[in-house]
């Protein structure tokens, strides 16, 4: 099944185009990264997906509805580039008012802050935290309400390996548990880590792939000389 479909989605900010017609779909219960360099259209495609970002036309279903319905609220969580959690109140109270709006308890919200790493900071406030926490702290209160579909802007920046890794495998985990995750990143040693792939590159899917497929069409077993592989392939055709 798939979770998220995109037909022809044409965005324009300010005078750009900067999604030029994108489709693909977004199969339910896997991680498919959204992979591309910095201005490709990640964000633009994810707010999308979310349903905050005005579009020119296209048509955008998050399941079975019309991204940004009121009923998707819920159900769909999306965590932003920009830590998006209150500097002012510790990570335990962020993740408990998180939890009541979705109405869940503290349990829920201990088990969210364990699930990122941070509970040995759960006393901390938010204003004392280092970035990589903070945006730690954010995803918590994204997991909080355990969202069928989680959207997650480079959620591993300014990480340190370990709990990088670390965060990859929670990731893996909601998604055997069902949960539908689309991450996106612009290292493509993140690539790897994903069950599926969406390539970006201004604005057009250069990949909508498997990381096996894509060493493949690249003759490469490394993702980033793979991917360049594919990239000048194409240019080649359109010269
Ligand atoms: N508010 C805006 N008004 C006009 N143009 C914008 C606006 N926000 C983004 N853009 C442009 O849209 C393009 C895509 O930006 P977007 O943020 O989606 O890329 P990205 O792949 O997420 O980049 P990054 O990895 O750096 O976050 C860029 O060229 C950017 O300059």
């Amino acid at each position: 099944m798939d979770a998220v479909t995109v037909t022809d989605l044409v965005v324009d900010r300010g005078r750009r185009r900067v999604l030029p017609g994108l489709s693909f779909t977004v199969p339910a219960g896997q991680v498919t990264g959204l992979l591309g360099p910095s201005g490709s259209g990640k964000t633009t495609l994810m707010r999308a997906l979310v349903g905050v970002q005005q579009v020119r036309s296209g048509r955008v279903t998050v399941l079975g509805r019309p991204a940004g319905s009121p009923d998707l609220r819920r159900r769909v969580g999306y965590v932003t580039q920009a830590p998006s959690v209150y500097a002012d109140l510790t990570v335990r109270e962020n993740a408990r008012y998180f939890a009541s709006l979705y109405g869940m308890g503290a349990r829920e919200a201990d088990a969210a802050i364990a699930d990122v790493g941070l509970a040995g900071a759960a006393g901390q406030l938010v204003a004392d935290l280092s970035g990589g926490q903070r945006g730690r702290a954010s995803l918590a209160c994204a997991l909080v309400g355990s969202p069928e579909v989680l959207v997650l802007d480079e959620p591993t920046v300014g990480l340190d390996p370990v709990l990088r890794v670390e965060l990859w495998e929670r990731f893996h985990g909601l998604a055997a548990a069902g949960t539908t995750l689309i991450v996106s990143s612009h290292v493509m040693d993140e690539a790897g880590r994903c069950d599926r792939l969406l390539l970006l590159r201004d604005g057009e899917l250069i990949a909508d792939s498997t990381p096996a497929q894509l060493r493949a069409d690249g003759h490469s077993e490394d993702l980033e000389e793979a991917f360049l592989t594919v990239v000048r392939a194409r240019e080649e055709v359109a010269a």
